[in-house]
């Protein structure tokens, strides 16, 4: 893959890599990274987390080709309510990044964290993180949390109940444990409404969770999920109510999540979609971040000057044109 020294306007180069430092760690990452592709209808994102395979790298290459090449279906609403994203940080920190939130009115803490030995944060310790979050928005605002399938059963069923009470009341919880049935246990054990996301988006069969009563409300993203129009029309066969979320993307590719939410009939919850408040730096000038808590529906353009500070070193950019090059032949092989 060529870089170009100079600006990507004045050289057009079809595929741009960047990197950038996150705010704070998050999934146990520092850095975030991924490749731009332009093509007929605009700039496009395939950012596949490294430690996802080249089979499972396929969705999130259809999504790109289809911001490419096709765009997407017509917005119904021109903004979308978001939630501020809150890792799994201390409470000063969380109490910081809510303030600092530019008006959302709802927060996503993330729970359930593993430190390198695999063992799970203390309970007290994500009860004081949910303190310092509800202390941050008032009593008015809605406080989710994500445990990414961290939780065995019986932790979930334990901490629930307490972290329910340390956030004066739970919209809800995405993902408390990994399975899917054990997400329709804690579904009928507690109060605490359940989200699915990871039962949705790496399973074999997303329909597990409704067969199983197993959620009351789905995450959707839509590189993982192969698309907009993917994530549309499997949003119209749940039937249950949707949240789009990001996978800690630039706003080249948060302009596909804001393009989902924008385009469902419906849209009872706040949005994952403002990530970009975690990146130290964003590939276009005025990254897609909340005012008054929403996000403005539109579809930004890298610049030059937003790359210069997030381009990629050379051999990170030869490693994600090689993964392209890789999937794509991959895709294009298992489609003929
Ligand atoms: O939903 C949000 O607030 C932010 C997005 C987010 O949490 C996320 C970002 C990257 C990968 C996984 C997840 C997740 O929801 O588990
Ligand atoms: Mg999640």
């Amino acid at each position: 893959m060529t870089v170009p020294p100079t600006s990507p306007s004045s050289r057009t180069p079809r595929l741009v890599a960047w990197s950038t430092p996150l705010r704070t760690r998050f999934r146990g990452l520092d850095v975030r990274d991924g490749l731009l592709v332009r093509g007929e209808a605009g700039w496009a994102e395939f950012s596949p987390f490294w430690e996802y395979d080249d089979a499972e790298s396929g969705a999130w290459l259809r999504a790109a080709r289809e911001a490419a090449d096709l765009g997407w279906p017509a917005p119904v609403r021109a903004s979308v309510p978001v939630n501020v994203t809150v890792p799994a940080t201390d409470p000063r920190r969380a109490h910081d990044i809510v303030t600092s939130s530019d008006g959302c009115r709802t927060a996503k803490v993330k729970v359930a964290q593993r430190d390198a030995a695999g063992v799970v944060e203390s309970v007290d310790r994500e009860i004081a993180r949910l303190e310092a979050v509800r202390d941050a928005l008032g009593p008015g605002g809605r406080i989710r949390l994500d445990a990414n399938g961290g939780w065995e059963l019986d932790e979930a069923l334990r901490r629930l109940p307490l972290l329910d009470r340390a956030a004066g009341g739970l919209e809800y919880v995405e993902q408390p444990c990994a399975s899917v049935a054990d997400l329709a246990t804690v579904r009928r054990a507690t109060s605490v409404l359940v989200a699915a996301d990871e039962s949705i988006r790496r399973a074999e069969d997303p329909f597990e969770v409704l067969r199983a009563e197993a959620a009351d409300v789905v995450v959707l993203k839509v590189q993982p999920l192969g698309g907009v129009r993917a994530c549309l029309d499997l949003a119209e066969r749940v039937g249950l109510p949707v949240v789009v979320s990001s996978a800690l993307e630039s706003s080249v590719g948060l302009a596909a999540g804001l393009a989902l939410a924008a385009a469902l009939p419906e849209l009872p919850f706040a949005c994952g979609l403002a990530t970009s408040q975690l990146l130290a730096h964003d590939v276009v000038d005025e990254p897609l971040l909340p005012v008054g808590g929403e996000i403005a529906v539109r579809r930004p353009e890298p610049s030059a000057a937003a790359l210069a500070l997030a381009r990629a070193e050379p051999a990170t950019a030869e490693r994600w044109a090689e993964r392209y090059r890789r999937v794509g032949a991959l895709l294009d092989g298992a489609a003929a």
